[in-house]
């Protein structure tokens, strides 16, 4: 039996909810074997991030061969990259393995505000990164940064993919989480030619910290597992709708998700 292996490529979250904390309970929660890379400590809790320390570039490219070269990579989720040095590093060694299953979370900043990629490092993410990727999932503020323009309505959230795409990923699935003011989460995806939605019911919630890289977590380990984009991204919608209805809602702020929401609801289901 060939057994399904992800690599992310992210950051460390102290307070276990968002970042490589995140994709790896993501990955074992979907049957898949995970692996990292790790590109910064934070120090982080619910209340929001205290500290961020960046590895050097070299840190992360030695991480992403030393598993690359041993175990084998079936898909690869980036996520907080830091800094221009590190994505140029993390793109070379995609480039070099030949890696085709990548998902790019464009992560720039939490919730709280505190800034997860540096502001010069944004080319280096269009122009080395999302030619490479098969996914890229930013949120609204994240898709108004990588398109240049603001994003009041789904039309203009068309055209921000639209000009995302033109960067060279294979989907564009801009999130709907940061749009409020609407009833339902509605995530748009763009292939190149076609636009469709995927809605949740929205939960009333502060729990969510952590649902972009939960979410593209989840595409990742789905690719490894073999299927195809559109499948992916809707089991991945589904795995995050369930993680946030069942917020475990531990610590004093912005709290994680429930990782295994989503397994618990399918045992159910079966028995
Ligand atoms: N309150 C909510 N209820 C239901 N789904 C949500 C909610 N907030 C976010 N989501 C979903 O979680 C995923 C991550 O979205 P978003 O919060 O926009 O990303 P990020 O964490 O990168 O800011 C998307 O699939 C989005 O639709
Ligand atoms: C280490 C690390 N990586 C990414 C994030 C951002 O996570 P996200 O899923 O966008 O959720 P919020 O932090 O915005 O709630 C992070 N916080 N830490």
């Amino acid at each position: 039996m060939s057994i399904p292996k992800a690599l992310t490529v992210a950051g460390s979250d102290s307070g276990g909810g968002a970042g490589i904390q995140a994709d790896i309970k993501t990955f074992q929660e979907l049957g898949v074997f995970g692996m990292s890379a790790i590109t910064a400590i934070t120090v982080q809790n619910t209340l929001g991030v205290q500290g961020v320390y960046p590895l050097p570039a070299a840190a992360a490219a030695e991480q992403m061969d030393a598993v690359g070269t041993d175990l084998g990579v079936d898909a690869v989720k980036t996520g907080m990259l830091f800094s221009a040095d590190i994505i140029e590093a993390v793109a070379g060694r995609i480039a070099a393995f030949g890696w085709r299953n990548v998902v790019v979370d464009p992560v720039m900043v939490a919730k709280g505000g505190a800034r997860l990629l540096q502001q010069d490092a944004v080319d280096a993410l269009k122009n080395k990164l999302l030619p490479l990727a098969a996914v890229v999932t930013p949120n609204i503020p994240e898709a108004e940064v990588l398109a240049g323009m603001a994003i009041r309505s789904m039309e203009e959230r068309c055209e921000a993919a639209y000009r995302i795409a033109a960067y060279g990923p294979a989907m564009v699935v801009i999130k709907g989480g940061h749009d409020e003011a609407s009833d339902k989460a509605v995530d748009l995806t763009f292939d190149g030619k076609s636009f469709s939605t995927l809605e949740g019911s929205r939960i009333d919630t502060r729990h969510t910290h952590g649902t972009g890289c939960t979410f593209s977590a989840a595409i990742a380990a789905e690719l490894a597992k073999g299927s195809p984009v559109n499948e992916a991204v809707r089991t991945a919608r589904e795995f995050i709708q369930a993680a946030i209805e069942n917020a475990l809602g531990i610590g004093g702020g912005s709290g994680p998700t429930n990782h295994w929401a989503y397994r618990s609801q399918k045992e159910g289901a079966a028995r």
